[in-house]
Protein backbone atom coordinates (compact mmCIF):
# COMPACT_ATOMS: atom_id res chain seq x y z
CA UNK A 1 0.00 0.00 0.00
CA UNK A 2 1.57 3.44 -1.49
CA UNK A 3 1.25 6.14 1.99
CA UNK A 4 3.03 9.13 2.13
CA UNK A 5 3.05 10.43 5.89
CA UNK A 6 4.11 13.92 7.11
CA UNK A 7 4.61 12.93 10.92
CA UNK A 8 3.85 15.92 13.44
CA UNK A 9 4.87 15.95 16.47
CA UNK A 10 6.46 18.61 19.25
CA UNK A 11 9.92 20.23 18.28
CA UNK A 12 12.44 18.63 19.96
CA UNK A 13 14.47 22.08 21.18
CA UNK A 14 18.06 21.39 20.26
CA UNK A 15 19.30 23.94 22.59
CA UNK A 16 22.23 22.45 24.77
CA UNK A 17 23.16 22.86 28.58
CA UNK A 18 25.19 25.89 28.44
CA UNK A 19 27.06 24.37 30.98
CA UNK A 20 28.43 21.84 28.45
CA UNK A 21 29.25 24.24 25.82
CA UNK A 22 31.10 26.70 28.16
CA UNK A 23 32.92 23.69 29.73
CA UNK A 24 34.19 22.72 26.17
CA UNK A 25 35.02 26.14 25.20
CA UNK A 26 37.31 26.16 28.52
CA UNK A 27 39.14 22.96 27.55
CA UNK A 28 40.10 24.01 24.20
CA UNK A 29 40.24 28.22 25.02
CA UNK A 30 44.58 28.77 25.22
CA UNK A 31 44.68 31.83 24.68
CA UNK A 32 48.48 33.28 24.46
CA UNK A 33 49.88 36.78 24.95
CA UNK A 34 51.04 38.17 21.24
CA UNK A 35 54.27 37.21 20.87
CA UNK A 36 56.69 39.54 21.19
CA UNK A 37 57.80 41.41 17.56
CA UNK A 38 60.79 39.15 16.91
CA UNK A 39 58.92 36.23 17.61
CA UNK A 40 55.69 37.74 15.05
CA UNK A 41 55.76 36.00 11.47
CA UNK A 42 56.63 38.10 8.71
CA UNK A 43 53.64 39.20 7.52
CA UNK A 44 53.40 40.90 11.08
CA UNK A 45 56.61 42.41 11.16
CA UNK A 46 56.41 43.61 7.26
CA UNK A 47 52.61 45.07 8.34
CA UNK A 48 54.54 46.70 11.52
CA UNK A 49 57.32 48.43 9.16
CA UNK A 50 54.99 49.25 6.77
CA UNK A 51 52.28 51.00 10.08
CA UNK A 52 56.20 52.59 11.18
CA UNK A 53 56.76 54.20 8.25
CA UNK A 54 53.41 55.39 7.42
CA UNK A 55 52.28 56.32 10.98
CA UNK A 56 55.42 56.79 13.18
CA UNK A 57 54.18 57.36 16.55
CA UNK A 58 57.08 58.29 19.07
CA UNK A 59 56.97 56.86 22.73
CA UNK A 60 58.57 58.62 25.79
CA UNK A 61 61.68 56.93 25.28
CA UNK A 62 61.71 57.90 21.29
CA UNK A 63 61.14 54.36 19.67
CA UNK A 64 58.53 53.42 16.52
CA UNK A 65 55.33 51.67 18.08
CA UNK A 66 52.67 50.42 16.08
CA UNK A 67 49.23 51.76 16.42
CA UNK A 68 47.26 48.46 17.47
CA UNK A 69 49.52 45.40 19.37
CA UNK A 70 49.11 41.83 17.29
CA UNK A 71 46.68 39.74 17.36
CA UNK A 72 46.54 36.35 19.25
CA UNK A 73 46.32 32.82 17.37
CA UNK A 74 45.38 30.16 20.10
CA UNK A 75 43.98 28.16 17.17
CA UNK A 76 47.06 28.39 15.28
CA UNK A 77 49.30 27.94 18.47
CA UNK A 78 47.43 24.74 19.27
CA UNK A 79 47.50 23.20 15.83
CA UNK A 80 51.19 23.86 15.88
CA UNK A 81 51.84 22.41 19.43
CA UNK A 82 49.26 19.54 18.03
CA UNK A 83 52.03 18.84 15.26
CA UNK A 84 55.01 18.87 17.79
CA UNK A 85 53.17 16.40 19.84
CA UNK A 86 52.45 14.53 17.35
CA UNK A 87 56.21 14.82 15.43
CA UNK A 88 57.80 13.99 18.82
CA UNK A 89 55.26 10.85 19.19
CA UNK A 90 55.81 9.88 15.99
CA UNK A 91 59.84 9.67 16.28
CA UNK A 92 59.90 7.96 19.69
CA UNK A 93 57.38 5.32 18.69
CA UNK A 94 56.60 5.26 15.14
CA UNK A 95 54.01 6.67 12.95
CA UNK A 96 49.32 7.46 14.60
CA UNK A 97 47.28 6.65 15.16
CA UNK A 98 46.36 3.13 14.35
CA UNK A 99 42.40 3.37 13.59
CA UNK A 100 40.44 0.96 15.67
CA UNK A 101 37.17 0.78 17.02
CA UNK A 102 37.52 -2.03 19.52
CA UNK A 103 37.45 -6.33 18.87
CA UNK A 104 35.74 -6.71 15.86
CA UNK A 105 35.10 -10.35 14.00
CA UNK A 106 37.07 -10.76 11.07
CA UNK A 107 35.99 -11.99 7.55
CA UNK A 108 39.07 -13.01 5.32
CA UNK A 109 38.40 -12.97 1.39
CA UNK A 110 40.66 -14.79 -0.62
CA UNK A 111 39.48 -14.19 -3.88
CA UNK A 112 40.26 -11.15 -5.44
CA UNK A 113 37.88 -8.37 -5.70
CA UNK A 114 37.32 -7.24 -9.25
CA UNK A 115 36.21 -3.37 -8.43
CA UNK A 116 33.76 -1.20 -10.41
CA UNK A 117 36.74 1.44 -11.94
CA UNK A 118 39.17 -1.02 -12.89
CA UNK A 119 41.19 -2.03 -9.71
CA UNK A 120 41.80 -5.38 -7.89
CA UNK A 121 42.22 -5.78 -4.11
CA UNK A 122 43.61 -9.86 -4.14
CA UNK A 123 42.11 -10.59 -1.16
CA UNK A 124 40.61 -8.45 1.24
CA UNK A 125 39.38 -8.21 4.84
CA UNK A 126 35.91 -7.01 5.77
CA UNK A 127 35.59 -6.06 10.08
CA UNK A 128 32.01 -7.51 10.95
CA UNK A 129 29.43 -7.17 13.85
CA UNK A 130 26.64 -8.61 14.99
CA UNK A 131 23.73 -8.81 17.35
CA UNK A 132 20.78 -11.31 17.67
CA UNK A 133 20.73 -14.62 17.43
CA UNK A 134 20.69 -16.51 13.63
CA UNK A 135 17.67 -18.59 13.53
CA UNK A 136 18.14 -22.18 12.04
CA UNK A 137 17.07 -21.26 8.39
CA UNK A 138 18.92 -18.09 8.47
CA UNK A 139 15.37 -15.70 7.59
CA UNK A 140 16.13 -13.10 9.73
CA UNK A 141 19.24 -11.56 8.94
CA UNK A 142 19.24 -7.45 8.63
CA UNK A 143 22.30 -6.26 6.53
CA UNK A 144 22.60 -2.58 8.52
CA UNK A 145 25.20 -0.76 6.25
CA UNK A 146 27.02 2.77 7.86
CA UNK A 147 27.03 6.05 7.22
CA UNK A 148 30.36 7.37 5.63
CA UNK A 149 32.86 7.14 8.52
CA UNK A 150 31.30 4.77 10.66
CA UNK A 151 32.72 1.69 12.28
CA UNK A 152 30.87 -1.75 12.37
CA UNK A 153 30.25 -0.86 15.87
CA UNK A 154 26.86 0.09 15.62
CA UNK A 155 25.99 -1.45 19.00
CA UNK A 156 28.14 -2.64 22.12
CA UNK A 157 29.05 -5.87 22.10
CA UNK A 158 30.21 -8.49 24.98
CA UNK A 159 33.66 -7.91 23.68
CA UNK A 160 33.58 -4.59 23.29
CA UNK A 161 31.08 -2.60 25.65
CA UNK A 162 31.78 0.87 23.86
CA UNK A 163 28.37 2.17 22.92
CA UNK A 164 28.02 2.40 19.40
CA UNK A 165 26.48 4.62 16.99
CA UNK A 166 23.06 3.15 16.84
CA UNK A 167 23.33 1.91 20.68
CA UNK A 168 19.99 3.23 21.17
CA UNK A 169 18.11 1.94 18.00
CA UNK A 170 19.59 -1.85 18.24
CA UNK A 171 18.99 -4.06 21.42
CA UNK A 172 15.95 -6.57 22.27
CA UNK A 173 12.44 -4.95 21.62
CA UNK A 174 14.60 -1.78 19.94
CA UNK A 175 13.52 -0.62 16.02
CA UNK A 176 15.73 -3.26 15.42
CA UNK A 177 14.93 -5.78 17.56
CA UNK A 178 17.14 -8.80 18.41
CA UNK A 179 14.78 -10.51 20.03
CA UNK A 180 13.37 -11.32 16.39
CA UNK A 181 16.58 -10.36 14.10
CA UNK A 182 19.83 -11.11 13.69
CA UNK A 183 21.87 -7.77 13.03
CA UNK A 184 24.98 -7.67 11.14
CA UNK A 185 27.00 -4.64 10.52
CA UNK A 186 30.33 -4.27 8.84
CA UNK A 187 32.84 -1.36 8.42
CA UNK A 188 32.93 -0.89 4.45
CA UNK A 189 35.85 -1.53 2.24
CA UNK A 190 37.67 1.32 2.18
CA UNK A 191 37.19 2.38 5.41
CA UNK A 192 39.61 1.98 8.10
CA UNK A 193 38.22 0.50 11.07
CA UNK A 194 39.37 -3.33 10.32
CA UNK A 195 38.09 -3.81 6.53
CA UNK A 196 40.50 -3.01 3.97
CA UNK A 197 40.91 0.50 2.30
CA UNK A 198 44.03 2.85 1.89
CA UNK A 199 45.94 2.30 5.37
CA UNK A 200 45.70 -1.31 4.88
CA UNK A 201 48.67 -3.19 3.61
CA UNK A 202 49.03 -4.25 -0.15
CA UNK A 203 49.60 -8.31 -0.04
CA UNK A 204 51.95 -7.58 -3.39
CA UNK A 205 54.56 -5.31 -1.66
CA UNK A 206 53.95 -5.39 1.64
CA UNK A 207 53.93 -1.58 1.72
CA UNK A 208 50.36 0.14 2.48
CA UNK A 209 48.13 0.56 -0.05
CA UNK A 210 48.18 4.69 0.79
CA UNK A 211 47.22 6.53 -2.85
CA UNK A 212 48.06 2.97 -4.47
CA UNK A 213 44.36 2.12 -3.57
CA UNK A 214 41.84 1.97 -6.23
CA UNK A 215 38.92 3.95 -6.91
CA UNK A 216 35.72 2.62 -5.32
CA UNK A 217 32.16 2.58 -5.90
CA UNK A 218 29.20 2.29 -3.35
CA UNK A 219 28.92 -1.32 -5.34
CA UNK A 220 31.75 -2.75 -4.53
CA UNK A 221 31.84 -1.96 -1.02
CA UNK A 222 27.95 -4.00 -1.41
CA UNK A 223 29.85 -6.69 -3.37
CA UNK A 224 31.72 -6.87 -0.52
CA UNK A 225 29.57 -7.35 2.39
CA UNK A 226 27.42 -10.27 -0.20
CA UNK A 227 30.97 -11.90 -0.30
CA UNK A 228 30.78 -11.77 3.68
CA UNK A 229 27.48 -13.26 3.63
CA UNK A 230 28.51 -16.04 1.10
CA UNK A 231 31.10 -16.50 3.70
CA UNK A 232 28.42 -17.07 6.64
CA UNK A 233 26.16 -18.82 4.31
CA UNK A 234 23.49 -16.65 4.59
CA UNK A 235 21.30 -16.77 1.38
CA UNK A 236 19.19 -14.06 1.44
CA UNK A 237 18.71 -10.90 3.52
CA UNK A 238 15.27 -10.28 5.46
CA UNK A 239 15.93 -6.50 4.77
CA UNK A 240 18.66 -4.51 3.84
CA UNK A 241 18.45 -0.55 6.05
CA UNK A 242 20.67 2.17 6.18
CA UNK A 243 20.78 5.59 6.35
CA UNK A 244 23.02 8.58 4.39
CA UNK A 245 25.65 6.56 3.02
CA UNK A 246 24.22 3.71 4.12
CA UNK A 247 20.82 4.62 2.51
CA UNK A 248 22.60 4.64 -0.45
CA UNK A 249 24.17 1.33 -0.37
CA UNK A 250 20.75 -0.26 1.32
CA UNK A 251 19.41 0.63 -2.13
CA UNK A 252 22.51 -0.96 -4.27
CA UNK A 253 22.38 -3.96 -2.42
CA UNK A 254 18.72 -4.84 -3.37
CA UNK A 255 19.36 -2.96 -7.42
CA UNK A 256 22.85 -5.85 -7.22
CA UNK A 257 21.36 -8.84 -5.80
CA UNK A 258 17.59 -8.74 -6.14
CA UNK A 259 16.57 -12.33 -5.15
CA UNK A 260 18.98 -11.87 -2.13
CA UNK A 261 17.45 -8.88 -0.14
CA UNK A 262 13.62 -9.09 1.47
CA UNK A 263 13.11 -5.89 1.75
CA UNK A 264 15.16 -2.18 1.52
CA UNK A 265 14.70 0.87 4.23
CA UNK A 266 16.88 3.67 3.02
CA UNK A 267 16.99 6.39 5.19
CA UNK A 268 18.34 10.30 4.47
CA UNK A 269 19.75 8.76 1.00
CA UNK A 270 19.37 8.91 -2.18
CA UNK A 271 19.66 6.99 -6.22
CA UNK A 272 22.33 9.28 -7.20
CA UNK A 273 24.76 11.70 -6.19
CA UNK A 274 23.37 15.07 -6.61
CA UNK A 275 25.81 18.08 -7.70
CA UNK A 276 25.40 19.78 -4.30
CA UNK A 277 26.50 17.01 -1.96
CA UNK A 278 29.36 16.06 -4.92
CA UNK A 279 30.44 20.06 -4.26
CA UNK A 280 30.20 19.63 -0.56
CA UNK A 281 32.37 16.49 -0.70
CA UNK A 282 35.12 18.23 -2.56
CA UNK A 283 35.52 20.94 -0.93
CA UNK A 284 36.64 18.68 2.02
CA UNK A 285 38.63 16.87 -0.21
CA UNK A 286 40.56 19.52 -1.64
CA UNK A 287 41.19 21.18 1.61
CA UNK A 288 42.40 17.53 2.85
CA UNK A 289 44.64 17.32 0.48
CA UNK A 290 46.24 20.66 0.36
CA UNK A 291 47.33 19.85 3.70
CA UNK A 292 51.06 19.51 2.85
CA UNK A 293 51.02 16.61 5.90
CA UNK A 294 48.65 14.62 3.40
CA UNK A 295 51.91 13.88 1.08
CA UNK A 296 49.38 12.80 -1.66
CA UNK A 297 48.62 10.11 0.60
CA UNK A 298 51.93 8.71 1.49
CA UNK A 299 51.93 9.96 5.32
CA UNK A 300 51.61 6.55 6.94
CA UNK A 301 55.22 6.65 8.59
CA UNK A 302 55.17 10.39 9.20
CA UNK A 303 52.48 12.74 10.50
CA UNK A 304 48.85 12.48 9.44
CA UNK A 305 47.59 15.24 7.78
CA UNK A 306 45.54 16.27 10.97
CA UNK A 307 45.00 19.72 10.49
CA UNK A 308 43.07 18.70 6.85
CA UNK A 309 41.26 16.59 8.48
CA UNK A 310 40.14 18.62 11.23
CA UNK A 311 39.20 21.58 8.31
CA UNK A 312 37.42 18.84 6.36
CA UNK A 313 35.00 17.62 9.59
CA UNK A 314 34.47 21.15 10.05
CA UNK A 315 32.47 21.91 6.62
CA UNK A 316 31.22 17.94 7.28
CA UNK A 317 29.42 19.08 10.05
CA UNK A 318 27.90 22.44 8.44
CA UNK A 319 26.31 19.67 5.93
CA UNK A 320 25.43 17.21 8.83
CA UNK A 321 22.84 19.74 11.07
CA UNK A 322 21.03 22.21 9.89
CA UNK A 323 20.73 26.44 10.41
CA UNK A 324 17.76 26.48 12.32
CA UNK A 325 19.11 23.74 15.00
CA UNK A 326 21.96 26.04 15.33
CA UNK A 327 20.22 29.22 15.72
CA UNK A 328 18.60 27.79 18.48
CA UNK A 329 21.13 25.90 20.08
CA UNK A 330 23.85 28.68 19.98
CA UNK A 331 22.40 32.01 18.18
CA UNK A 332 24.88 34.81 18.04
CA UNK A 333 26.59 33.96 21.39
CA UNK A 334 30.28 34.50 21.65
CA UNK A 335 31.93 31.96 23.64
CA UNK A 336 33.36 34.82 25.69
CA UNK A 337 31.48 38.68 25.20
CA UNK A 338 34.05 39.82 28.03
CA UNK A 339 36.86 39.50 25.21
CA UNK A 340 37.68 41.09 21.73
CA UNK A 341 36.68 39.22 18.96
CA UNK A 342 38.86 37.35 17.75
CA UNK A 343 39.79 35.74 14.28
CA UNK A 344 40.12 31.85 15.89
CA UNK A 345 36.94 30.79 16.95
CA UNK A 346 34.95 32.94 18.70
CA UNK A 347 31.10 32.51 18.36
CA UNK A 348 29.98 29.29 20.01
CA UNK A 349 29.13 28.20 16.74
CA UNK A 350 32.88 28.43 15.85
CA UNK A 351 33.96 26.81 18.77
CA UNK A 352 31.51 23.97 18.45
CA UNK A 353 32.68 23.29 14.70
CA UNK A 354 36.16 23.54 15.59
CA UNK A 355 35.87 21.09 18.60
CA UNK A 356 33.86 18.93 16.33
CA UNK A 357 37.39 18.88 14.08
CA UNK A 358 39.65 18.86 16.91
CA UNK A 359 37.89 15.49 17.98
CA UNK A 360 37.44 13.65 14.75
CA UNK A 361 40.93 14.67 13.23
CA UNK A 362 43.07 11.54 14.56
CA UNK A 363 39.62 9.26 14.34
CA UNK A 364 39.39 8.22 10.86
CA UNK A 365 41.90 7.60 8.22
CA UNK A 366 42.81 10.70 5.86
CA UNK A 367 42.80 8.62 2.77
CA UNK A 368 39.91 6.49 3.96
CA UNK A 369 37.88 9.42 3.89
CA UNK A 370 38.93 10.81 0.42
CA UNK A 371 38.39 6.99 -1.15
CA UNK A 372 34.88 6.83 0.36
CA UNK A 373 33.44 10.33 -0.05
CA UNK A 374 34.60 9.91 -3.55
CA UNK A 375 32.36 6.68 -3.60
CA UNK A 376 29.71 8.64 -2.94
CA UNK A 377 29.78 11.13 -5.73
CA UNK A 378 29.99 8.14 -7.69
CA UNK A 379 26.88 6.97 -6.94
CA UNK A 380 23.76 6.39 -9.33
CA UNK A 381 21.72 3.95 -9.96
CA UNK A 382 20.49 5.26 -13.07
CA UNK A 383 19.98 2.91 -16.18
CA UNK A 384 22.73 4.06 -18.16
CA UNK A 385 25.55 4.33 -15.11
CA UNK A 386 24.89 0.60 -14.58
CA UNK A 387 24.54 -0.85 -17.71
CA UNK A 388 28.40 1.09 -18.37
CA UNK A 389 29.47 -0.34 -14.99
CA UNK A 390 28.39 -3.71 -15.80
CA UNK A 391 30.25 -3.41 -18.97
CA UNK A 392 33.18 -2.50 -17.13
CA UNK A 393 33.13 -5.37 -15.08
CA UNK A 394 33.04 -7.66 -17.56
CA UNK A 395 35.84 -6.48 -19.78
CA UNK A 396 37.88 -6.26 -16.31
CA UNK A 397 36.81 -10.20 -15.40
CA UNK A 398 37.94 -10.74 -19.04
CA UNK A 399 41.32 -9.11 -18.34
CA UNK A 400 41.21 -10.45 -15.06
CA UNK A 401 40.74 -14.30 -16.67
CA UNK A 402 43.52 -13.77 -19.14
CA UNK A 403 46.15 -12.78 -16.61
CA UNK A 404 46.23 -9.37 -17.71
CA UNK A 405 45.32 -8.35 -14.44
CA UNK A 406 45.97 -4.34 -14.43
CA UNK A 407 43.86 -2.32 -16.54
CA UNK A 408 47.30 0.33 -17.65
CA UNK A 409 44.13 3.29 -17.73
CA UNK A 410 42.59 2.28 -13.57
CA UNK A 411 45.27 4.21 -12.07
CA UNK A 412 46.50 6.98 -14.40
CA UNK A 413 44.24 9.26 -13.97
CA UNK A 414 44.65 11.79 -16.76
CA UNK A 415 41.79 13.81 -16.08
CA UNK A 416 42.97 17.40 -16.05
CA UNK A 417 41.36 20.87 -16.19
CA UNK A 418 40.27 21.68 -19.86
CA UNK A 419 42.95 24.59 -21.58
CA UNK A 420 40.14 26.19 -22.84
CA UNK A 421 36.94 27.72 -20.15
CA UNK A 422 34.00 25.21 -19.79
CA UNK A 423 31.35 26.05 -21.78
CA UNK A 424 27.34 25.64 -20.28
CA UNK A 425 25.78 23.51 -22.10
CA UNK A 426 22.11 23.76 -22.71
CA UNK A 427 20.07 20.71 -21.35
CA UNK A 428 18.39 19.77 -24.80
CA UNK A 429 22.14 19.64 -26.68
CA UNK A 430 23.33 16.63 -23.41
CA UNK A 431 23.22 13.01 -24.27
CA UNK A 432 20.12 13.02 -22.98
CA UNK A 433 17.95 14.64 -20.56
CA UNK A 434 16.66 11.94 -18.44
CA UNK A 435 18.83 13.42 -15.40
CA UNK A 436 16.64 16.38 -14.65
CA UNK A 437 15.92 16.65 -11.12
CA UNK A 438 12.75 15.54 -10.25
CA UNK A 439 9.79 18.10 -10.32
CA UNK A 440 5.89 17.91 -9.27
CA UNK A 441 5.37 17.74 -13.36
CA UNK A 442 8.05 15.95 -15.01
CA UNK A 443 8.26 13.33 -12.50
CA UNK A 444 11.29 11.06 -11.46
CA UNK A 445 13.68 10.63 -14.93
CA UNK A 446 12.83 7.92 -16.78
CA UNK A 447 16.44 6.63 -16.73
CA UNK A 448 16.49 5.91 -12.74
CA UNK A 449 12.93 4.17 -12.87
CA UNK A 450 14.33 1.84 -16.01
CA UNK A 451 17.37 1.41 -12.80
CA UNK A 452 15.36 0.60 -9.71
CA UNK A 453 12.49 -1.31 -12.20
CA UNK A 454 14.27 -4.73 -10.75
CA UNK A 455 12.99 -3.77 -7.15
CA UNK A 456 9.15 -3.01 -7.99
CA UNK A 457 8.29 -6.41 -5.57
CA UNK A 458 10.66 -5.46 -2.59
CA UNK A 459 8.92 -3.62 -0.30
CA UNK A 460 10.45 -0.27 0.45
CA UNK A 461 10.53 1.88 3.39
CA UNK A 462 11.91 6.14 2.43
CA UNK A 463 12.64 8.36 5.26
CA UNK A 464 13.52 11.56 4.51
CA UNK A 465 14.07 15.17 6.69
CA UNK A 466 13.21 18.55 5.79
CA UNK A 467 16.03 20.12 7.72
CA UNK A 468 18.37 18.12 5.94
CA UNK A 469 20.81 19.79 3.51
CA UNK A 470 22.82 16.93 2.76
CA UNK A 471 20.52 15.07 1.12
CA UNK A 472 17.18 16.97 1.09
CA UNK A 473 13.77 15.97 0.91
CA UNK A 474 13.36 16.01 -2.54
CA UNK A 475 15.89 13.69 -2.76
CA UNK A 476 14.01 10.77 -0.61
CA UNK A 477 10.84 11.83 -2.08
CA UNK A 478 12.40 10.85 -5.69
CA UNK A 479 13.61 7.26 -4.39
CA UNK A 480 10.27 6.87 -3.49
CA UNK A 481 8.41 8.11 -6.48
CA UNK A 482 10.63 6.14 -8.92
CA UNK A 483 9.80 3.03 -6.50
CA UNK A 484 6.24 3.68 -7.55
CA UNK A 485 6.77 5.06 -10.70
CA UNK A 486 9.29 1.39 -11.47
CA UNK A 487 5.62 -0.25 -10.27
CA UNK A 488 6.48 -0.60 -6.58
CA UNK A 489 2.75 -1.17 -4.84
CA UNK A 490 4.77 -1.43 -1.18
CA UNK A 491 6.38 1.74 -0.94
CA UNK A 492 6.37 3.87 2.46
CA UNK A 493 7.81 7.40 2.52
CA UNK A 494 8.29 9.22 5.47
CA UNK A 495 9.13 13.01 6.07
CA UNK A 496 10.22 14.39 9.26
CA UNK A 497 9.28 18.18 8.89
CA UNK A 498 10.93 20.38 10.72
CA UNK A 499 8.31 20.34 13.50
CA UNK A 500 10.02 17.00 14.37
CA UNK A 501 13.13 17.27 13.74
CA UNK A 502 15.97 19.86 13.52
CA UNK A 503 19.05 18.04 13.42
CA UNK A 504 19.88 17.88 9.72
CA UNK A 505 21.00 14.54 8.15
CA UNK A 506 22.41 13.73 11.82
CA UNK A 507 18.71 13.48 12.38
CA UNK A 508 19.53 9.38 11.54
CA UNK A 509 21.79 9.35 14.60
CA UNK A 510 20.16 11.10 17.08
CA UNK A 511 15.90 10.82 16.51
CA UNK A 512 15.31 7.26 17.61
CA UNK A 513 11.49 8.18 18.32
CA UNK A 514 10.50 8.83 14.04
CA UNK A 515 13.41 7.68 12.68
CA UNK A 516 13.40 4.29 14.54
CA UNK A 517 9.81 4.03 15.12
CA UNK A 518 8.80 4.83 12.11
CA UNK A 519 11.86 1.67 10.90
CA UNK A 520 10.63 -0.61 13.58
CA UNK A 521 7.01 -0.49 12.11
CA UNK A 522 8.05 -1.04 8.89
CA UNK A 523 10.53 -4.07 9.80
CA UNK A 524 7.52 -5.59 11.53
C1 LIG B 1 27.56 11.41 5.14
C2 LIG B 1 27.35 10.14 5.86
O1 LIG B 1 27.30 9.11 5.26
S1 LIG B 1 27.20 10.05 7.51
C3 LIG B 1 27.38 11.51 8.36
C4 LIG B 1 26.86 11.25 9.67
N1 LIG B 1 27.21 12.24 10.61
C5 LIG B 1 28.35 12.19 11.29
O2 LIG B 1 29.24 11.39 11.09
C6 LIG B 1 28.44 13.17 12.38
C7 LIG B 1 28.41 12.43 13.60
N2 LIG B 1 27.82 13.22 14.63
C8 LIG B 1 28.24 13.08 15.86
O3 LIG B 1 29.23 12.42 16.09
C9 LIG B 1 27.48 13.77 16.94
O4 LIG B 1 28.39 13.96 17.99
C10 LIG B 1 26.30 12.90 17.44
C11 LIG B 1 25.25 12.85 16.36
C12 LIG B 1 26.77 11.50 17.79
C13 LIG B 1 25.75 13.50 18.71
O5 LIG B 1 25.23 14.80 18.46
P1 LIG B 1 24.88 15.76 19.69
O6 LIG B 1 24.44 14.94 20.86
O7 LIG B 1 23.94 16.82 19.23
O8 LIG B 1 26.25 16.35 20.10
P2 LIG B 1 27.23 17.24 19.24
O9 LIG B 1 28.33 16.38 18.75
O10 LIG B 1 26.53 18.09 18.26
O11 LIG B 1 27.81 18.19 20.38
C14 LIG B 1 28.35 17.69 21.59
C15 LIG B 1 29.83 17.97 21.70
O12 LIG B 1 30.10 19.30 21.26
C16 LIG B 1 30.62 20.07 22.36
N3 LIG B 1 30.08 21.41 22.21
C17 LIG B 1 28.78 21.77 22.19
N4 LIG B 1 28.70 23.09 21.98
C18 LIG B 1 29.95 23.56 21.86
C19 LIG B 1 30.50 24.85 21.62
N5 LIG B 1 29.74 25.92 21.44
N6 LIG B 1 31.84 24.95 21.55
C20 LIG B 1 32.63 23.87 21.69
N7 LIG B 1 32.17 22.64 21.93
C21 LIG B 1 30.84 22.50 22.00
C22 LIG B 1 30.14 19.36 23.60
O13 LIG B 1 30.95 19.64 24.71
C23 LIG B 1 30.25 17.92 23.16
O14 LIG B 1 31.60 17.53 23.18
P3 LIG B 1 32.02 15.98 23.35
O15 LIG B 1 31.36 15.24 22.22
O16 LIG B 1 33.50 16.00 23.24
O17 LIG B 1 31.51 15.55 24.68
Amino acid sequence: MNSTRSIVAAARTAAKPSKSISRSWTRHSSHKAAPPLSQAPRSQNASRSFQTQGSRKNTSAGLAEASNPAMAFPCLDALESKSATLEARSLSSGPEPSYTSGVTLNYQCHEPLLLDWGGVLPEFNIAYETWGTLNADKSNVILLHTGLSASSHAHSTETNPKPGWWEKFIGPGGCLDTDKYFVICTNVIGGCYGSTGPSSVDPADGHRYATRFPILTMEDMVRAQFRLLDGLGIERLYASVGASMGGMQSLAAGVLFPERVGRIASISGCARSHPYSIAMRHTQRQVLMMDPKWNRGFYYDSVPPHAGMKLAREIATVTYRSGPEWEQRFGRRRADPSKQPALCPDFLIETYLDHAGEKFCLEYDANSLLYVSKAMDLFDLGAVSQSASAARRAAHAQRFASGQAKDSDAAACSLSLPDSPYEEQPESNAPSDLNKPVSQSSGPPEDLVLGLKVLRDHPALVMGVESDILFPAWQQREIAETLRRAGNKNVTHVELGEDVSLFGHDSFLLDLEHIGGNLKQFLG
